[in-house]
C-alpha cells in the first residue's frame, strides 16, 4: 500500500524530524538519494562526463537539487545549473555545487543527457513563472530525460490539479512520503516513474493519509477465495437489476461481471433476459427485484432506463437490507433527490459516477480536486463513491480515499462500466466491506482493460474476457502478510 500525504501533513512531520536530527542532515539525505537516483538514470552512456542541467528555483527544491548536482559533478558529470531565482537561490547548495565545479548558464542549450527538475518542491504554487515555464520548454525540445525532484514543478501538491505550465517528468524521486500529485489527477501522470527516498519520515506521519494507493498484493489479499467448506451460497449471491429490452448488452455484461468475481451465483432480475439467459445459462433469472430471492448484494441501474418500472425495480434493491451498488441510469434516477432515496438504507451503499453522473448527484462536476470532490459527496450521503478516471477514487462516508493505479484509457469504452458494476456486487455479496470492494474491483477492471489492449481496440466484452486471467493471477499471488489499512 503507497500511502500519500498532503503538504501540511509531510510540513508537520518535517518539523517533527529535524528537532532530532542536525541541521541540514535532511537535505543531505535528499541529495543523496537523488544523486543516486539521477546517476541510474545516466547508467547506460556513464555518469562520466555526462551533461547533467539543473533546473533551479528560489527554495529548499533548488538546494536539493544543487547538492545532488555537486555529487554528480564530483563523479565526473558535466553539470550546469540554470539559477530561476538569482540572488534568492539555496546559498549553502549553490556554494557547494560551485565547489563541486558546476557550472552556471543563462539559458537552456543542447544537448542534454538528464536534466533535473528542481524549480519548487512542496513549497510551491500552481502554475510555473514566465522564465521557469520557457526553460521547461526549451528543455522539452532538446528531448533530454527529465527527473523532477520531490514534485513535477508546478503541479498542485495537493490535489493533483495540473496547470499546463508545469513540468512532464520521466522519473519523480519524492522524499520521505508519496504526495498527492504523484498519485491522482492530471499531475500524476507527469510524474512519471515515482521513486520515494526514505529521509527517516515515516515514523512522524500521522496515522491517517490523504490518500492510499493499494497495490497487487494488498489486492490480492483481499480477494475472497473460496475453501474446502464453501458452497455457492455461502460464497455470496449477487442480483443484478441491470438492462432492459432496450439495453440487453448492459445485463449480459453485468452479469458476465458479476460471475467474474467471488460469489457463487448470480441472480438476474430484469427485462433481457433472454439475452442473459443464451450467454450465461448459470444466472437464474426472475423478472423483477421483488421475485429474485435473497441475495448478498445487488446491483442496479446499467441500462435499466428510467421510467416508472426502472424506479421501482432501484427502489426496490434499495430496500433490501443488503450492500447495493448502484449506477449508471440508476445514478441519474437517484440525483432526483439523493437524499430521499438513500434516506432508509442502514446497509451500505455504493455509487459509481463518471464525471457527469456526478454532477448530477453533486450538482457540480468534480473540479480539479477529485479526491475532496468524492470525499464531500460520500460524506453527504453516507455512501462509498467511486469516482471513476484515470486514476478512479474511492471515498468513504468517513472521509478515507483510495486511489486506483490500474486504470488504462483503454477502458474509456462503451459497455466497460457494467463489467466494473457487476464485479463490484459480486465483491460486495462475497463480504468485503464497500470501500474494498470498490477499489479491488477498479483494481481488476484496470489490469483486465490493459490485458485485453494487447490484443488491439478493446471492446467491453474484451474487458471482461481479461478479467478471468486477472482473476486468476491475482488470487493465486500468495499475500498472506499484506492486508488491506
Ligand atoms: N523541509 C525539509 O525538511 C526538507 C525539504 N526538502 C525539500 O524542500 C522542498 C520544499 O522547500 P521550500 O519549502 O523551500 O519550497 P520550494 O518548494 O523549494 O519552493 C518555494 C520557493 O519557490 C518560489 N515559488 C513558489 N511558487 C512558484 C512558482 N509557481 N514558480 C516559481 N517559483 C515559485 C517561492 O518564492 P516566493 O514566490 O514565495 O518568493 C519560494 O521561494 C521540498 O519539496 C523538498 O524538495 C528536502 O530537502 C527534504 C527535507
Ligand atoms: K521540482
Amino acid at each position: 500500500m503507497r500511502q500519500a500525504y498532503g503538504v501540511a501533513q509531510v510540513r508537520a512531520a518535517e518539523q517533527a524530524l529535524m528537532a532530532t536530527v542536525p541541521d541540514g542532515a535532511l537535505m543531505q539525505r535528499a541529495a543523496a538519494g537523488l544523486a543516486v537516483r539521477a546517476a541510474g538514470m545516466l547508467a547506460d552512456r556513464g555518469v562520466y562526463s555526462s551533461r547533467v542541467l539543473l533546473l533551479v528555483g528560489a527554495g529548499n527544491n533548488g538546494g536539493d537539487t544543487l547538492f545532488a548536482g555537486a555529487r554528480l559533478a564530483r563523479r565526473g558529470a558535466r553539470v550546469s545549473a540554470l539559477l530561476l531565482a538569482g540572488e534568492h537561490t539555496h546559498a549553502a547548495g549553490l556554494a557547494d555545487f560551485r565547489a563541486a565545479g558546476g557550472r552556471l548558464v543563462d539559458a537552456v542549450s543542447g544537448p542534454v543527457d538528464l536534466v533535473l527538475d528542481g524549480i519548487v518542491g512542496i513549497g510551491g504554487r500552481p502554475g510555473l513563472r514566465p522564465d521557469a515555464d520557457a526553460a521547461v520548454r526549451a528543455v522539452a525540445e532538446t528531448g533530454a530525460p527529465v527527473l523532477a525532484v520531490d514534485v513535477p514543478s508546478g503541479v498542485d501538491v495537493d490535489t493533483g490539479a495540473a496547470p499546463d505550465e508545469s513540468v512532464w517528468a520521466d522519473v519523480t524521486v519524492t522524499f520521505g512520503t508519496y504526495k498527492p500529485c504523484l498519485v491522482v489527477g492530471a499531475a500524476a501522470p507527469r510524474a512519471g516513474l515515482v521513486e520515494l527516498v526514505d529521509i527517516g519520515l515515516t515514523p512522524y506521519l500521522p496515522a491517517v493519509p490523504a490518500l492510499s494507493v493499494p497495490d497487487v498484493d494488498d489486492v490480492a489479499a483481499a480477494w475472497p477465495v473460496p475453501g474446502p467448506s464453501s458452497d455457492k451460497y455461502t460464497r455470496g449471491v449477487v442480483g443484478v437489476a441491470t438492462g432492459s429490452e432496450a439495453y440487453s448488452g448492459a445485463a449480459v455484461l453485468s452479469v458476465g461481471g458479476a460471475l467474474a468475481g467471488p460469489a457463487g451465483f448470480v441472480r438476474y432480475a430484469g427485462h433481457a433476459a433472454d439475452f442473459v439467459r443464451r450467454a450465461w445459462p448459470s444466472a437464474v433469472i426472475a423478472d423483477r427485484v421483488g421475485d429474485a430471492g435473497r441475495v448478498q448484494a445487488w446491483v442496479v441501474g446499467s441500462g435499466l432506463g428510467t421510467d416508472v418500472r426502472a424506479k421501482g425495480e432501484l427502489r426496490a434493491a434499495l430496500a433490501a437490507d443488503v450492500p447495493v451498488c448502484v449506477d449508471a441510469d440508476g445514478l441519474t434516477l437517484l440525483a432526483e433527490d439523493p437524499v430521499g432515496w438513500l434516506a432508509d438504507r442502514t446497509a451500505p451503499t455504493v455509487l459509481t459516477p463518471h464525471d457527469r453522473e456526478f454532477a448530477r448527484l453533486a450538482g457540480a462536476e468534480p473540479g480539479d480536486d477529485r479526491p475532496a470532490a468524492a470525499r464531500s459527496l460520500a460524506a453527504r450521503l453516507d455512501v462509498t463513491v467511486l469516482l471513476k478516471g484515470d486514476r478512479t477514487v474511492v471515498a468513504t462516508p468517513d472521509g478515507r480515499c483510495l486511489v486506483n493505479s490500474t486504470g488504462t484509457a483503454a477502458l474509456a469504452t462503451a459497455g466497460s462500466g457494467d463489467v466494473l458494476s457487476g464485479l463490484l456486487g459480486s465483491l460486495l455479496a462475497a463480504g468485503l466491506p464497500a470501500e474494498h470492494a470498490a477499489i479491488a474491483a477498479a483494481f481488476a477492471h484496470g489490469l483486465a482493460g490493459r490485458e485485453a489492449a494487447t490484443h488491439g481496440p478493446v471492446t467491453a466484452m474484451d474487458v471482461l474476457s481479461g478479467l478471468r486471467p486477472v482473476v486468476r493471477s491475482l488470487t493465486s499471488v500468495n499475500a498472506a502478510a499484506h492486508t488491506f489499512r
